[in-house]
């Protein structure tokens, strides 16, 4: 798992730790600084090295790695940004033959320690000219540039929020130190981290405010079939999607459901069409269309209007359901049954009575506050798709491609995700291990190219096997 802790939680592990006072806490992070820099250098020797220093601690882990650094035969130069600079640092850096300067226009790396988790978000216009002179990016420029490794974070965003407000530093690898921070996972602000790299600092830290799945945490929430198990007992999904205007939103649910995680797949159009239901079956024999018991149903997109009665006849069977697209729009409360709402930020917004615009620039308390009022778990899709439950746990997604973003995606994932309610996870357990699948099977069948949401359904089992132990 990853964690993501806010600055406060930090900073209550820093006072704690015995470690402060000496200064240790600096010098482990200034040393897992440097050997990042190296790493992505491929060595020191020869290198030139430019440090951005602003006031504070973060410009002192930047002059701690570029003195070690410079031990190693880099050519370290240290642009100090603010009339003080953190005076062990300095001091370190000048004995091991790094240099400070006023201004600097070349550099094969530029270490941004102007600002932490210590500053206000945007950046102040001497750092934005510095930036400017070094070709480091700053938001949305686009220059020839050097190779840029943030101290911490990026400087001037927001660590706990995920959000963007004025300049900011992009950078191509951010090294951060003790456990990640809100802005390393979600977006706007992830984007402009590059590669995340974790320097364990020993700190004690409590629960986390955003978590990430890895591989092995997939794995160990995996349904999977036991000795005695049969279909009913694995369990059954229900699809409530499609209609006759829209046969196509059908098939891809049905797919995504149909990737071998339940013993068996049920599925009705949303207008009950019949025609619809035949196309189904023919392209997958193995569903049936018959009335009977599920233990989940997934109501979905292609029925407009009728998805609302749709939605309402799942709910009447009192199992859990997941609610997507059309659907949607029939949600104005919490459901009487547990439910995953799976909207993309136009959707959210209209649930929230909000702007689009809002949602992609607050995304993480816009879901916090749909899972709040609509007494569900909600998954926000996007690049960092982020499931929320009502009592305060979330969760974001970092599997996937840009290639994802394609029309019928969406109705892959919530069969998926309804194939994992009905085989028994909890809602917010089905919705995060769903993504994570989703994504991980987009990777694998993108292989860096285009990509169709049936490519992305077809490759779902093969996703599901790479997780699971070797027999
Ligand atoms: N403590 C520990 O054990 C460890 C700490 N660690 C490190 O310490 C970092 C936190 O250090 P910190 O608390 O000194 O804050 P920091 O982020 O350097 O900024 C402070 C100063 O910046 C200024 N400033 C504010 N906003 C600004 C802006 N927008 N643009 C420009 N400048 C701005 C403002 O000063 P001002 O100029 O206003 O006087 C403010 O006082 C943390 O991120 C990690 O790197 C690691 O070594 C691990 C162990
Ligand atoms: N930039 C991106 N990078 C990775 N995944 C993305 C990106 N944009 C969207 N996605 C994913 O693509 C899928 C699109 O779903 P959705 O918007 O519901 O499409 P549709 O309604 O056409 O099925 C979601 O899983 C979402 O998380
Ligand atoms: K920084």
């Amino acid at each position: 798992m990853r964690h993501a802790h806010t600055v406060a939680q930090v900073r209550a592990a820093e006072e704690a730790s015995p470690d402060l006072a000496s200064g240790v806490l600096m010098q482990r992070a200034a040393r897992g600084l440097a050997h990042a820099v190296i790493d992505l250098l491929g060595g020191a020797y020869g290198r030139r090295v430019v440090l951005l220093v602003g006031s504070g601690d973060n410009g002192g882990d930047a002059l701690y790695a570029g003195a070690y650094l410079a031990r190693r035969g880099a050519l370290v130069d240290a642009w100090l940004l603010s009339e003080r600079a953190h005076p062990g640092g300095l001091a370190a850096l000048r004995a091991a033959g790094g240099r400070t300067v006023a201004s600097a226009a070349r550099a094969d790396v530029v270490v941004d320690g102007i600002v932490g988790i210590g500053g206000r978000p945007g950046l102040r216009r001497e750092a934005v000219a510095a930036c400017r002179a070094l070709g480091v990016r700053v938001g949305a420029d686009e220059h020839a540039r050097p190779l840029v490794v943030s101290v911490d974070l990026p400087s001037g965003l927001d660590a706990d929020t995920g959000r963007v407000e004025g300049s900011h530093v992009m950078a191509d690898l951010t090294v951060t130190f003790g456990t990640e921070k809100v802005a390393h996972l979600v977006d706007p602000a992830a984007a402009a981290c590059g590669t995340v790299h974790l320097v364990d600092i020993g700190l004690d830290l409590p629960a986390a405010a955003v978590e990430a799945l890895q591989q092995a945490d997939v794995a160990t929430l995996l349904p999977v079939p036991e000795g005695a198990d049969h279909k009913y007992t694995r369990g059954v999904v229900g699809v409530r999607a499609g209609s006759a205007t829209y046969p196509g939103a059908a098939r891809l649910c049905v797919a995504g459901a149909a990737s071998g995680l339940v013993g068996m797949v049920r599925f009705r159009a949303v207008d009950g069409d019949e025609d619809t239901a035949r196309r189904v079956v023919a392209a997958r024999p193995e569903v049936v269309t018959n009335a009977g018991r599920v233990q989940a149903w997934v109501v979905g997109s292609g029925g407009g209007d009728r998805a609302a009665d749709a939605l309402a006849e799942a709910v009447g069977d009192g199992v859990p359901v997941v609610v997507d697209a059309d659907a949607l729009a029939a949600v104005d409360g919490p459901l009487a049954v547990p439910a995953v709402l799976t909207p993309h930020a136009g959707e959210l917004a209209q649930l929230l009575g909000m702007e689009r615009a809002e949602v992609e620039a607050d995304q993480l308390s816009a879901v916090r506050r749909a899972a709040d009022r609509f007494g569900a778990v909600v998954l926000l899709k996007g690049r960092r798709t982020l499931v929320a439950e009502p009592a305060g746990r979330v969760r974001v997604n970092t599997t996937g491609t840009p290639w994802l973003a394609t029309a019928g995606a969406g109705d892959v994932l919530a069969g998926l995700i309804g194939s994992l309610l009905a085989a028994g996870l909890d809602p917010f357990d089905a919705a995060s291990v769903g993504c994570w699948l989703h994504g991980a099977a987009a990777t694998a069948a993108s292989a860096g190219g285009p990509l169709t949401a049936s490519a992305v359904a077809d490759a779902l089992s093969a996703a599901v096997r790479r997780v699971l132990p070797t027999p």
